[in-house]
């Protein structure tokens, strides 16, 4: 397993562990015969060695390959890859190798979207080039890419960082993608309905976090029972792994290609979770509420994307109207892109 990544402060004694996660997720455009899971195990280990980071556990649906690793998670699928990685991990410098995979071992020569998104980390100092600062991130995706756009959302230290090929609605650039698009309709539709919820929070409950160590928790399945993490979205094939002394990390698949992942940094001067998955809902608001019942996070940075014919939109839509319950709304920000709604809401939670 890779080294862990923590870093003590020998003045005060304080264990440091960056939870936040960098996320990228790329979609190639449906080709004949291509298949991102042509992309051997082999190959995908000396990707993760350019991320610092390596595999750990693996389970898989029949749409989509799910791997626990030593810092978070990789989804596979036909023509989409998903990495999400934490601690000081570099994945935006395997993205030219997977781009040269996808191409040569698994026939996706053209990608059609990218998003690359993080919040600001507890301490973004410590970070590897080009995670140190956005500028630096966004330069290299360009290099890779093109030109993407880019956009920072909400306040100073709770700010969202997005890269994407998607222009704002209503743009030159938008009006230039319809064109592309109205063209590639001839030979059909190219992008299906889609949707994202991601919860990242912060300032956790010491008790619920207190599970995820090994001095709590037998093992993994214990602390994902005694949680309630089997039952945010129940019927979901969870593969969890527990981390010594503390740490702990999950991914769920379903039978519909559905997949949730959650990862847990319980050190309580650094407590940081995470929750993702791409479960559709024309409401999100039980969801939302179950995360938060959960892991009961002081402060929580909520986003959802998704296209505007997904279930997700009209989630996305109520929850910017309505917030969560027990949580005050401190920001909240909805853009559209051409294709792609997107919503970022700030939570902090009502004194008990
Ligand atoms: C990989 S997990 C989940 C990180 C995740 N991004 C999050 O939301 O916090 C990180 C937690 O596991 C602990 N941990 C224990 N051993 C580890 C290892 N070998 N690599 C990474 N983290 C480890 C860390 O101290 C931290 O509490």
């Amino acid at each position: 397993m890779a080294e862990k990544e923590i870093i003590s402060s020998s003045e005060n004694g304080e264990q440091f562990f960056e939870g936040v996660e960098k996320l990228i997720e790329i979609w190639f455009t449906p080709a004949k015969n291509a298949d991102l899971r042509k992309i051997t195990r082999q190959q995908w280990e000396n990707v993760l060695k350019i991320v610092r980071c390596e595999i750990i556990s693996f389970t898989q649906s029949e749409q989509v390959d799910a791997y626990v690793l030593s810092e978070s998670s990789m989804f596979v699928s036909r023509r989409r890859w998903i990495l999400k990685t934490c601690g000081t991990t570099t994945p935006l410098r395997c993205v030219r190798c997977v781009l040269s995979l996808a191409r040569d071992v698994a026939a996706h020569a053209q990608v059609q979207n990218v998003f690359y998104s993080r919040r600001e980390f507890a301490r973004p100092r410590s970070q590897l080039k080009p995670h140190h600062h956005f500028d630096a991130e966004v330069e290299l995706l360009d290099s890779f890419f093109g030109d993407g756009s880019a956009y920072i959302l909400g306040p100073d230290q709770d700010c969202w960082y997005l890269y994407t090929l998607l222009p704002l609605e209503g743009t030159v650039g938008a009006l230039e993608k319809e064109e592309r698009e109205t063209r590639l309709s001839v030979s059909g539709r190219t992008q299906e309905p889609d949707q994202t919820i991601e919860i990242l929070m912060s300032e956790l409950d010491p008790d619920v976090m207190d599970i995820f160590t090994r001095k709590h928790s037998a093992h993994a399945q214990q602390a994902t029972r005694e949680s309630g993490i089997d039952q945010i979205i129940p019927g979901m094939v969870i593969d969890d792994f527990l981390f010594d002394p503390c740490g702990y990390s999950m991914n769920g698949v379903a039978k519909d290609g559905c997949y949730m992942t959650i990862h847990i940094t319980p050190e309580r001067e650094c407590s940081y979770v995470s929750f993702e998955s791409n479960v559709p809902a024309r409401c999100y608001h039980a969801l939302a509420a179950r995360v938060l019942a959960t892991f009961r996070p002081g402060r929580a940075l909520l986003t959802v994307l998704a296209t505007p014919d997904s279930p997700g939109a009209e989630a996305l839509r109520s929850l910017q109207k309505r917030g969560c319950s027990g949580y005050s709304q401190l920001e909240t920000t909805m853009c559209q892109f051409s294709g792609y709604e997107l919503l970022y809401a700030l939570y902090s939670r009502f004194p008990s």
